[in-house]
């Protein structure tokens, strides 16, 4: 039978001219900042919303600082997204992660209705996010990454205004009292903390109680309590049964939270699969132990299946690559034992979604 899509991208293609205004996270975020970037960008900009094709938090023009994005091609465009496809099951959690300027925003900003990608087709729960925003508003909710909104309008007003656009919200008041935002339920949003935004901005994203959420670094800058009540809050709209897809550069958020992990560079999808699939892979596994140094390692490789190395470095340390398999384990033991050789802290490594990250995009986490 076939899966049953929230989600569903395909050949998306969205250039920009390298002279036009970069998107809100590119612009919050020119430094690579995470936390500054949200309330830099508040700071300095009017309180314009755009139109909202569904909950739209708000979001603000942007004037600031030329991102860290990718360098534009001769004929003086950026390619954000480069044909790039994905599909997210109803139900699911999926994470999309990505060095700063993958194409990340650009993606979930199009299949949030808010941009116009240039070739391809996007699919929100079987309808178009422009032409049927009206029908798709009541059933998605959108936590953007720069929670601009109206700066004078106080936080609990906030919330339950959009909550009275939902035939069944949740309940404003215990949303905001999970969220720990009881105590700043009356203050306006300018004079809310940056972590205190994104969790109104969160509320707001969910309180509709949608079948689809889109959030966008829901919990960069945000303390540990903020992102542990995050986390559980996005495990209990997965429960409930509601999709949601997130964007983020914690690969733990990630690994916790993300039944499919899709990771982007440089507009295309790079690699897709559960967080223990993608750290799986058997070829990249490593074997590690201490022993005398000098050991022949020519003839310890004849004993071990092709394609598999070994290295001794730092001296008397041996490291093992290959497709690391109860087999290439007792291979290596059995080696060891025919020929006197005591393997100590013998030990398996696989890789972290982190190692499959910086491997697939060549950055570093907070690029
Ligand atoms: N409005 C715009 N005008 C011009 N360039 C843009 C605009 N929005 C985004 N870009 C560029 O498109 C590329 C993709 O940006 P995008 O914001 O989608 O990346 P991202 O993966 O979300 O990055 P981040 O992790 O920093 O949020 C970058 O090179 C960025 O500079």
């Amino acid at each position: 039978m076939a899966e049953i899509l929230a989600v569903s991208v395909t050949g998306l293609v969205k250039t920009y001219s390298a002279r036009s205004v970069p998107s809100r996270s590119a612009t919050a975020r020119g430094e690579g900042s995470r936390g500054n970037g949200r309330r830099g960008r508040r700071a300095s900009a009017a309180p314009a919303l755009r139109p909202a094709p569904f909950t739209e938090v708000s979001t603000m023009p942007a004037t600031l600082a030329a991102p860290a994005g990718r360098a534009a091609s001769s004929d003086g465009r950026i390619r954000a997204v480069d044909e790039l496809s994905l599909s997210v099951p109803v139900g699911s959690v999926t994470a999309l992660l990505g060095p700063n300027g993958a194409g990340k925003t650009t993606t979930v900003e199009i299949c949030e209705g808010f941009r116009r990608a240039d070739a391809g087709e996007v699919r929100i729960l079987g309808r178009d996010p422009i032409a049927d925003a009206v029908a798709l508003r009541p059933r998605v909710g959108v936590m953007l990454q720069a929670g601009g909104m109206y700066p004078g309008a106080r936080a609990g007003e906030m919330l339950r205004l959009v909550a009275a656009h939902h035939r069944h919200p949740l309940d404003p008041a215990a949303l905001l009292d999970r969220l720990g935002l009881t105590d700043s339920a009356a203050t306006p949003f300018r004079r809310l903390s940056g972590g205190q935004q994104q969790r109104l901005s969160l509320a707001m994203a969910v309180v509709g109680r949608p079948e689809l959420v889109f959030l966008d670094e829901p919990t960069a800058g945000l303390d540990v309590a903020g992102r542990r009540t995050t986390w559980e809050l996005v495990e209990e709209l997965r429960t409930a049964g509601v999709t949601v897809v997130l964007t983020t550069h914690a690969m733990d958020e990630a690994e916790r939270l993300a039944d499919q992990v899709i990771i982007i560079n440089r507009g295309r999808v790079v690699a897709v699969g559960s967080p223990a699939e993608l750290t799986r892979g058997g070829a990249e596994g490593q074997l590690r132990f201490r022993a005398p140094t000098g050991l022949e390692l020519g003839k310890l490789l004849l004993a071990l299946p092709d394609g598999t190395t070994a290295h001794e470095g730092p001296v008397g340390h041996y490291l093992v690559q290959g497709t690391v398999d109860p087999q290439l384990l007792a291979a290596v033991t059995a080696w060891c034992a025919g020929n006197g050789v005591l393997a100590e802290d013998l030990r398996v490594e696989q890789r972290t979604l982190e190692d499959v990250f910086v491997e697939l995009t060549g950055s570093e986490l907070g690029s």
